[in-house]
């Protein structure tokens, strides 16, 4: 699903990603690690927001790169930002419309795709709140919706789990397994090692730009390299037994 080869991102000095080669093929995928490790710069150069300075990425065989963002939605690929991109001035539903209208929908399909996906992302009953009015769940629910909306063959989202109430992210977590189940694919960025853990059949781990390690899941978290690049807890669970 996804092939990257010798990708680099440089912004001035800065080269937030370095010769990174990574295949993902999971149907729920992972991406980990600590802050500043180039996380959404990756999520943003497959998205097409930001061009690499250098290598190729493909999506299910399709070498991406001269696709401006526009063209990579309509082509089925669609992402959600760290903090929820949603108009104040307009409803929930007007929200998740305006992926429609850029994709020129047919208004009688747009009509029912839009039901569907309020129904299915929990926003039936406050689909003619405005933006400014919905709580933080809704937020992320309506940029999720918008994603859904388009079709999508992959969703990619970013930290959607920041800040959830415990029900919430339960609600979230049934909606991507339930999205998986139905065929849509789904990259995820997040710090909740517990979500990516039970999600994810697949997990990649970067640091400072670089690939620290990747594959089946079970297997990445149980790696050395990983605990001590990342999961700083298992350091400490380390030391709390060498201390018993
Ligand atoms: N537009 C930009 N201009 C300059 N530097 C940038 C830009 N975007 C990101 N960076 C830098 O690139 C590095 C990687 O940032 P990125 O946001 O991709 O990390 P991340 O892994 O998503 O972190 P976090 O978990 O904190 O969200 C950081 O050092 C960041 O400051």
């Amino acid at each position: 699903m996804i092939d990257i080869d010798a990708l680099t991102v440089t912004f001035g000095g800065v080269t937030p990603i370095d010769r990174l080669s990574l295949t993902l093929d999971g149907q729920i995928v992972g991406l980990i690690g600590p802050n500043g490790a180039g996380k959404t710069t990756l999520l943003n150069v497959l998205s097409g927001l930001v061009r690499p300075s250098a290598g190729t990425v493909r999506l299910f065989g399709k070498d991406i790169g001269a696709l401006a963002a526009g063209q990579r939605l309509g082509w089925g690929v669609t992402r959600a930002f760290q903090t929820p991109q949603v108009a104040d001035d307009l409803t929930a539903s007007e929200n998740i419309q305006v992926a429609l209208d850029s994709l020129q929908v047919p208004r009688a399909e747009a009509a029912t795709r839009l039901a569907e996906t309020l129904e299915r992302v929990g926003l039936a009953g406050h689909a003619r709140r405005l933006g400014a009015h919905l709580d933080g769940f809704d937020l992320r629910m309506t940029e999720i919706g918008r994603c859904l909306v388009t079709g999508p063959k992959l969703i990619m989202l970013d930290e959607p789990a920041a800040g959830l109430a415990a029900a919430e992210r339960t609600r979230l977590i049934d909606l991507l397994r339930g999205l998986s189940r139905a065929g849509t694919r789904i990259l995820i960025i997040d710090h909740d090692i517990d979500l990516i853990a039970g999600l994810c059949d697949q997990v990649a781990v970067l640091d400072f730009g670089h690939l620290v390690a990747s594959g089946d899941t079970d297997t990445v978290l149980a790696d050395p390299k990983v605990r001590a690049a990342y999961l700083g807890e298992f350091e400490d669970d380390d030391a709390e037994a060498r201390a018993a």
